[in-house]
């Protein structure tokens, strides 16, 4: 996937071993423009040296990765192509969020006014006088994104972005993260909190031990796991159901309190075989799949401390 225009992340047998620990094994995956991509893995998976190596921040062991099809070190004017949030944002502590963002524009060449546009991409343009040692950790998140996004890059990536946030933060985040995607732009944003992945990301690349555990749509990856949706059904005919529901080719199982349990299929599927074959019922409760429970299934035994 390296033709001319693309503007995706490629890795390719990434691997980094630091002594006796392989932070990152043989990892490979893609990264999409026009979708937000989660990267997710329990603490210690590898996901920072991943993206560091795909940064240029860190050097690959064998294996490598591209940007647009160039690596990193190789693009001419990284600032333009890639925007990154490694940690929560530093800067002078004297210094304004706006004077700071200043400095990085005349580095890098980009007018002044740059700054003030990403104040107020980020919502801080109302604060951007006040100096950085008195901004919260959202505040400093924020931050972090503005200055990545100084150069208007077609490709973002960003370490536990939502460290720190509280839920209206997170919300705001997700709403960012998800017009950067609409107008094209490629998102990888990496975190351990699974739940708030389910509803950031389009696709996921999961880790574990520094090797792929799998990577795909959100949807397509909670539903080939024990995470995916579920329905429970009360009735007092709970035989007659659950061969009804056999026959529809769903995978049928009874809770402890007699209540069935069905597999791969929404309530409104439930209702309708029930209702055709005259079952009544009492209960009738979907369950939505849930990232979290699909997490612990694929990393299970593979995410011990190293
Ligand atoms: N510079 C280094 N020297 C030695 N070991 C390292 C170095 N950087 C990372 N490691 C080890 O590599 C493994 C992966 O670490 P990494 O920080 O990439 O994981 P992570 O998925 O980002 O975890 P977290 O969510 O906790 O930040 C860990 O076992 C870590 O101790």
């Amino acid at each position: 996937m390296s033709q001319p225009g693309y503007e995706g992340i490629t890795v390719e047998h990434l691997t980094k071993q630091y002594h006796r620990v392989r932070a990152v094994d043989d990892l490979s995956f893609t990264v999409h423009p026009g979708r937000v991509t989660g990267f997710l893995g329990p603490n210690g998976a590898g996901k920072t040296t991943a993206l560091r190596m795909i940064l240029g921040l860190v050097t690959p062991t064998a294996g490598t990765a591209t940007v647009g099809g160039a690596r990193y070190v190789d693009l001419p004017d990284p600032l333009r192509h890639v925007g990154a949030v490694l940690e929560a944002s530093s800067a002078h502590r004297g210094r304004s969020a706006r004077n700071h963002l200043r400095v990085i524009c005349r580095a890098a060449g980009l007018p002044d006014s740059r700054a003030d546009e990403v104040l107020t991409m980020v919502g801080l343009n109302t604060v951007g006088t006040r100096k950085f040692k008195g901004y919260s950790l959202g505040m400093k998140q924020r931050l972090g994104i503005a200055a990545a996004m100084l150069g208007d890059p077609r490709v973002l990536i960003l370490d536990e972005p939502t460290n720190g946030l509280d839920p209206e933060g997170i919300r705001w985040m997700r709403d960012l993260l998800r017009a950067l995607a609409a107008e094209g732009r490629t998102v990888l944003v990496s975190s351990h909190l699974l739940a708030e992945m389910q509803q950031l990301a389009d696709d996921v690349v999961i880790i574990a031990a520094g090797r792929l555990i799998r990577q795909g749509p959100v949807a397509e990856v909670l539903g080939n796991t024990a995470g995916a949706a579920r329905v429970r059904v009360r009735t007092p005919q709970a035989e007659q159901l659950a061969a009804v529901l056999r026959d529809a080719q769903l995978q049928v199982s009874a809770d402890p309190d007699g209540a069935l349990r069905v597999f791969g299929a929404d309530p409104a599927r439930v209702g309708q075989l029930a209702f055709a074959a005259g079952v009544e019922l009492h209960e009738l409760i979907g369950e939505n799949a849930d990232l979290e429970r699909a997490f612990l299934e694929l990393t299970a035994g593979k995410a011990g401390a190293r």
